[in-house]
């Protein structure tokens, strides 16, 4: 059998911060994403599903556990993760085209390789004609294209997003989701896409992880059976995309409401 792409395993996440007591973010989680397969991990605010994936990236030092890219063990950052956060993280002095070129600096490309493979990218990505502008002069949701396009372009083996749509417009975000979706179904890759929203979990993902509340352990692992491609718009009143939704929503409310402290009462939202 083949190695997954990405395995966690019985991982654990403390942090210490100074004068406050110990928080357990992460509690003995586990997790495989194989190779090309886009998984979603969803829970309530606060219960540690950027700190997994921060720990996936090489960010944060678990307190234990294993994590391997394809069997081979990982403890820090590297060019077989890309990383697109929530809060555009371009460089606001180099062009749309000089961002995406940054990406491919250490890599063995030749010039023309590495123009060629940039400009594969802006056109991907939708955004001919900004190559020569500068982040400050984009919308958000072309700023977050840019991220994307960088992430992509060295072809990482594997993608983690951090609510890459977050910070957008309910319009653009929907927007960016079907881009994301077209990108991913043209060009397959291995993604860990961390949200809070269950229906852009539902439409992107193959499988979503819920996690509990505080500390983070992962509830439940659901199969999203919706064939590809998909189209929010098609989903949106199918009736197993409203199925998905109702499991998914019932699963983060339970620990949500754990997380105010009181508990379930029968299916009162
Ligand atoms: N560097 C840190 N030092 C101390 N505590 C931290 C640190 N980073 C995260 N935490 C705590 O760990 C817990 C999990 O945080 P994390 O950001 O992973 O949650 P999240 O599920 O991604 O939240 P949200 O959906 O609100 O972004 C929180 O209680 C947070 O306050």
């Amino acid at each position: 059998m083949t190695e997954p792409m990405l395995e966690m395993k019985n991982i654990w996440v403390k942090f210490t911060p100074a004068h406050r007591p110990e928080v357990v973010a992460v509690e003995d989680a586990s997790i495989t994403v194989q190779e090309n397969e886009f998984v979603s991990l969803i829970g309530p605010s606060g219960c540690g599903k950027s700190t997994l994936l921060r720990a996936a990236a090489g960010l944060e030092q678990p307190s234990s556990g294993i994590i391997k890219v394809q069997g081979q063990t990982v403890d820090r950052p590297g060019a077989d993760r890309g990383m697109v956060f929530q809060a555009y993280t371009l460089f606001p002095w180099l062009t749309v085209k000089e961002n995406i070129q940054f990406a491919l600096k250490k890599t063995a490309l030749t010039s023309a390789e590495k123009e060629d493979r940039v400009q594969q990218y802006i056109r991907l990505i939708g955004l001919e004609g900004f190559e020569n502008s500068f982040p400050n002069q984009l919308s958000g949701g072309m700023r977050q294209r840019v991220a994307i396009a960088r992430a992509l372009v060295y072809r990482p083996k594997i993608l983690l997003m951090d609510e890459p749509f977050g910070a957008l417009d309910a319009q653009t975000r929907l927007l960016m989701q079907e881009l994301l979706l077209e990108v991913w179904e043209k060009q397959r890759s291995t993604v860990l896409f961390v949200t809070h929203d269950v229906e852009e979990a539902i439409l992107l993902s193959d499988r979503i992880l819920v996690m509990t509340t505080l500390p983070g352990k992962i509830k439940s692992e659901i199969n999203i059976d919706i064939p590809r491609p998909r189209r929010l718009v098609e989903m949106e009143t199918s009736i197993p995309f409203a199925a998905y939704k109702k499991q998914l929503l019932e699963l983060v409310r339970e620990e949500a409401r754990k997380s105010f402290g009181y508990q379930v009462s029968s299916g009162v939202a």
